[in-house]
């Protein structure tokens, strides 16, 4: 088996893409089916991460704490891990999470704030989780000021650090420069998180396996934020072909993702005119749902929002800047 380790993210960034309505019923089922398929890891948490539920990024329909229990008492092969971005959520839910069985953490920030990880990281070492930083919104920041920030992360404890590429934005020779430099640059393993919007996850995913990149992140059925994730079973089956071993069943992906995912979903996940403006305009991908809302509530075109909200550099925490900018392009538009 190679050394390359998958991580599924269907039932945290795929989240998103259904309004965080997952129930026990549909985690348990999923996650049985991945632990049966052997994925090694397996995030649960809102889409937001722990303590994401509120009015600003979109109430549960289940408790994430729920959720977390049902696929930990179903998995005895897969290690189930958890998202935290700081300042959504704190040391205490790490501590509830870690509790309930989470063996790994991720620990999120914007690409350029890696300094807020120092104590969640610190603390999740110290509970004996396995414990990753996620820069996020990587295509925001120049190489140097990325490998910077991934030091940061290294020296409190990280064991691995992510390139994050929320917006799905980044084009392949941006991902290839930014995991050869991580990779020279830092002792700890890479990893690379893709989103699908310019339909470039698989082969931006294919360019950080070049590089050296050893932990990916995969979305069955591409159930993710914006057009999801890199497609995991499709993954399993292009890397099958490659001769790289994940040690995942393939035809037990393809069974669960068309089986089980596939009918929850409340649309087929596709690259629509609002997930790709996401990536042309450098757009978090969790902000398709929100700026949809308020495209029908203040009348006016979505991508005419999000192309707004990229100009403005708007990032991850910042959900309520929707609302303003489709309220001022639409009092502008009856201006006119
Ligand atoms: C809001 C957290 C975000 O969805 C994390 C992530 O998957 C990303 O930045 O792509
Ligand atoms: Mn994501």
């Amino acid at each position: 088996m190679s050394n390359l380790k998958i991580t599924e993210v269907a039932l945290r960034d795929g989240s998103h893409a259904i309004s965080h309505q997952f129930t026990v019923e549909q985690v348990t089922s999923i996650t049985s089916a991945l632990n049966e398929a052997r994925v090694p890891y397996i995030e649960v948490t809102h889409g937001d991460g722990l303590g994401g539920s509120s009015l600003q990024y979109g109430l549960s329909r289940t408790d994430e704490l729920k959720l977390i229990e049902a696929a930990v008492g179903v998995a005895d092969f897969s290690k189930i891990s958890v998202l935290l971005l700081p300042g959504i959520g704190t040391i205490e839910d790490l501590k509830v999470a870690e509790n309930l069985g989470a063996k790994m953490v991720r620990v999120a920030t914007h690409v350029t704030e890696a300094d807020v990880s120092k104590q969640h990281i610190e603390t999740a070492k110290e509970l004996g989780m396995e414990t990753v930083g996620f820069l996020m919104m990587s295509h925001m920041a120049p190489v140097e000021k990325l490998v910077e920030q991934a030091k940061l992360m290294e020296s409190y404890g990280a064991d691995v650090v992510y390139v994050t590429d929320s917006a799905g934005a980044l084009l392949p020779h941006e991902v290839k420069e930014r995991i050869k430099a991580l990779k020279q640059e830092l002792s700890v393993e890479i990893g690379f998180h893709a989103h699908n919007n310019l339909s470039l996850a698989m082969g931006n995913t294919l360019a950080a396996i070049e590089e050296g990149a050893t932990r990916i992140d995969g979305s069955v059925r591409c159930l993710g934020a914006g057009a999801g994730n890199t497609q995991t079973e499709v993954l399993v089956a292009v890397l099958e072909k490659m001769g790289i071993d994940t040690g995942i069943d393939l035809y037990k992906m393809m069974d669960l993702a068309e089986n089980i995912v596939a009918p929850i979903l409340p649309q087929p996940q596709e690259i629509t005119k609002n997930s790709l403006t996401l990536g042309f305009a450098g757009v978090y991908s969790s902000f398709q749902v929100h700026a949809n809302r308020a495209a029908k509530k203040f009348n006016i075109d979505s991508r005419d929002i999000l192309v707004e909200l990229g100009k403005r550099e708007v990032v991850g925490g910042q959900e309520d800047m929707i609302i303003d900018v489709a309220a001022e392009l639409a009092k502008a538009k009856s201006l006119v």
